[in-house]
């Protein structure tokens, strides 16, 4: 079975439009996004599209490349001032210079709609309200849909980043799995995965995790985004996405799989415009 997060994704966005016009104002998301990564403008602009066509405002905040960590540190604060915003995202990744975790930590974690602040992700942690990351928020509604009741399932992380694998890692321990959360360092990788009924990859190296890897029946989360050369496509076209897993291998296997494109991607901004609505939701209160 694959599923399908593109038709997921599609029912969320429907869902946050409903709630959307039941508020007495317009809820607004701030998008900052430093540099010309071709990627992120690419992310960013869906985002805008996303937020509009939910009856959102977005408020984008395109900079050069060159702009300092104390004007990024000053944008953010004056967003976290400004009452018509209810969500404030900084895209990832940023340039060099500027050190990532220190303009996360100046968000308002009232408005920290990525769920990256150390205050949200120590909520997540400790099993108390707060925003959750969107990526691993989309995996988790997927899994729960697919699979129902999740209590003492194996589940494998594959990638320990702030971002996925440990806030995915947390919110299976949360559904009562058996959690386990493997790295570069994790000693035969393929041993681990196989023990697994639940396996997330979001380790960024293309197809790594090969189908002899996967446990017949289990669940595959592939959270993979990897543009790879495309000699061999029919498409004509140069590059092509791929997840970190082998999917047609892998689904040969597996009881469930998502694929890339159109597994958790689209989730992630469904998710993004779900969290900005709880966040002008709690504001309204
Ligand atoms: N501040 C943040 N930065 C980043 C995040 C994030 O959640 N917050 N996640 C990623 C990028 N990202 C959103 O920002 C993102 C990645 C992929 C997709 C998506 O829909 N992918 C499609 C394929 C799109 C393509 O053709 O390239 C898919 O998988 O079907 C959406 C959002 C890093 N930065």
């Amino acid at each position: 079975m694959i599923i399908d997060g593109k038709a997921f994704a599609a029912a969320l966005r429907a869902e946050v439009a409903t709630g959307v016009a039941l508020l007495s104002r317009v809820p607004g998301l701030a998008v900052v996004l430093v540099g010309s990564d071709p990627a992120s403008a690419v992310y960013v602009r869906s985002k805008g599209k996303a937020c509009r066509e939910a009856g959102m405002a977005s408020f984008e905040h395109p900079l050069p490349a060159e702009t300092s960590q104390a004007d990024l540190v000053a944008l953010v604060h004056q967003l976290n001032a400004d009452p018509a915003v209810d969500g404030i995202l900084v895209q990832l990744p940023l340039p060099d210079h500027i050190d990532a975790n220190a303009i996360i930590a100046a968000i308002d974690p009232e408005k920290d709609v990525d769920g990256f602040t150390p205050e949200n992700a120590g909520r997540l942690a400790t099993g108390l309200e707060g925003f959750v990351p969107c990526t691993p928020l989309g995996a988790m509604m997927m899994l729960k849909a697919t699979r129902g009741d999740l209590t003492g399932l194996e589940a494998v992380v594959i990638g320990r980043s702030n971002i996925v694998g440990k806030p995915m890692a947390a919110l299976l321990l949360g559904e009562s799995c058996t959690v386990t959360i493997a790295h570069s360092r994790t000693r035969n990788l393929p041993a681990v995965v196989r023990r697994a009924d639940i396996v997330v990859a979001a380790v960024g190296r293309p197809e790594m995790v090969r189908g002899d890897w996967i446990k017949p029946g289990a669940t595959v989360i592939d959270v993979g985004i990897n543009r790879v050369d495309a000699a061999a496509s029919d498409t004509g076209a140069k590059t092509k996405l791929v997840g970190d897993v082998a999917f047609a291998e892998a689904e040969a296997v597996a009881g469930a799989i998502t694929p890339v494109p159109g597994g958790v991607g689209p989730m992630t901004i469904a998710c993004l415009l779900k969290n900005t609505l709880t966040s002008a939701q709690r504001r309204e209160r």
